[in-house]
C-alpha cells in the first residue's frame, strides 16, 4: 500500500497509508480503535475504493483495478472479527462447502477429484486442530473452535495471503495461544496479516508489529521494542 487515502464525510479514515508486506511473511497490525485497521483490509479486498494511493499484490497486480470478486480469486481471503460458520452442518461439511466455493483451484474438475479433496480437507482439519471434530456440527464448537473452522474455510480456497480480523477475541487462554502457533503455521506457506488487540496474542505471534494511528503508520518493529517506544505508549499502549 503506497499512500493510500480514504475519507468518509471528509474524515480521513485512511491517511497517506504506506505498507508493505513482504510474500510469506507473518505481520500484526495494532492500534487503537478507530485507527483504521478494518478500512485499510476493506481497501486490501476492495470493499473499500481509495480515493488515493497505490495497492499492488504480488508486486505487479493493482488491486485498484479490480473489484472484490476478482480480488478473492487472485488469493486473498479475509476472515472477519465474527465466526460465520454454517452452525447446522458439520465441521466437514462447512470445509467441503469451503472448497466448492473455491473457483480458482479446483474449478470443473470436482467429479475427478473426489480423492484429492478428502485429503485436503483432512490436511486443514489436522492444522486448524479439528480432525476428531470432523463429523461435529459447527454449532456445538467451542467459540475458539469456530474461528479455526473459519481460518481452515479460509485455508480451503488456499489464499496467498490471509486477512484475519481479531482472531483471539472471546477466546480462552489455551485457545489463544493455540491460534498463536496455528498462525504462525499457516505463515509458512501463506503471507498472513493479522489485526489485533490482545497484547500477549500479538506477543505469541512473534511477527513484526505495525502500529496505525489516524489512519497512517505511527511505528513498526518488534513488540518489545514498540512497547518502549513513547509515540506508541502514548496513542495506545500507555491507555
Ligand atoms: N463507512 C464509514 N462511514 C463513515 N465513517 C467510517 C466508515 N468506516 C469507518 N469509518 C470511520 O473511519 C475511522 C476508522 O475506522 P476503522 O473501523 O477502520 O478503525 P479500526 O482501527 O478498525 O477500529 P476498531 O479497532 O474499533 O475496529 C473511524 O473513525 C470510523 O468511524
Amino acid at each position: 500500500m503506497d499512500g493510500v487515502s480514504v475519507s468518509f464525510d471528509g474524515f480521513k479514515a485512511l491517511n497517506n497509508l504506506s505498507l508493505y508486506v513482504v510474500a510469506g511473511e507473518l505481520r500484526a497490525i495494532i492500534g487503537p480503535n478507530g485507527a483504521g485497521k478494518t478500512t485499510m483490509m476493506d481497501v486490501i479486498t476492495g470493499k473499500t475504493r481509495p480515493d488515493s494511493g497505490q495497492l499492488f499484490f504480488n508486486g505487479s497486480v493493482d488491486l485498484t483495478k479490480l473489484d472484490e470478486a476478482a480480488i478473492a480469486n487472485l488469493g486473498i481471503g479475509r476472515k472477519f472479527q465474527k465466526p460465520t460458520v454454517f452452525e447446522s452442518q458439520s465441521v466437514l461439511d462447512n470445509l467441503d462447502l469451503a472448497l466448492k466455493g473455491n473457483r480458482r483451484v479446483f474449478a470443473g474438475l470436482f467429479a475427478r477429484l473426489g480423492k484429492a479433496q478428502l485429503e485436503r480437507i483432512d490436511e486443514v482439519l489436522e492444522r486448524i486442530a479439528l480432525t476428531d471434530f470432523r463429523g461435529q456440527r459447527a454449532g456445538n464448537l467451542s467459540h475458539g473452535q469456530k474461528q479455526w473452522l473459519e481460518i481452515g474455510m479460509l485455508l480451503m480456497q488456499d489464499p496467498e495471503l490471509l486477512l484475519v480480523d481479531e482472531p483471539a477475541a472471546g477466546m480462552t487462554d489455551a485457545e489463544t495461544e493455540k491460534t498463536a502457533v496455528m498462525l504462525q503455521e499457516i505463515a509458512r506457506s501463506h503471507s498472513v496479516v493479522v489485526v489485533e488487540h490482545d497484547m500477549e496474542f500479538i506477543r505469541a505471534l512473534d511477527c513484526h508489529v505495525t502500529v496505525l494511528h489516524e489512519g497512517s503508520v505511527l511505528a513498526e518493529g518488534s513488540l518489545d521494542s514498540l512497547q518502549n517506544n513513547r509515540d506508541v505508549i502514548e496513542v495506545y499502549l500507555g491507555r
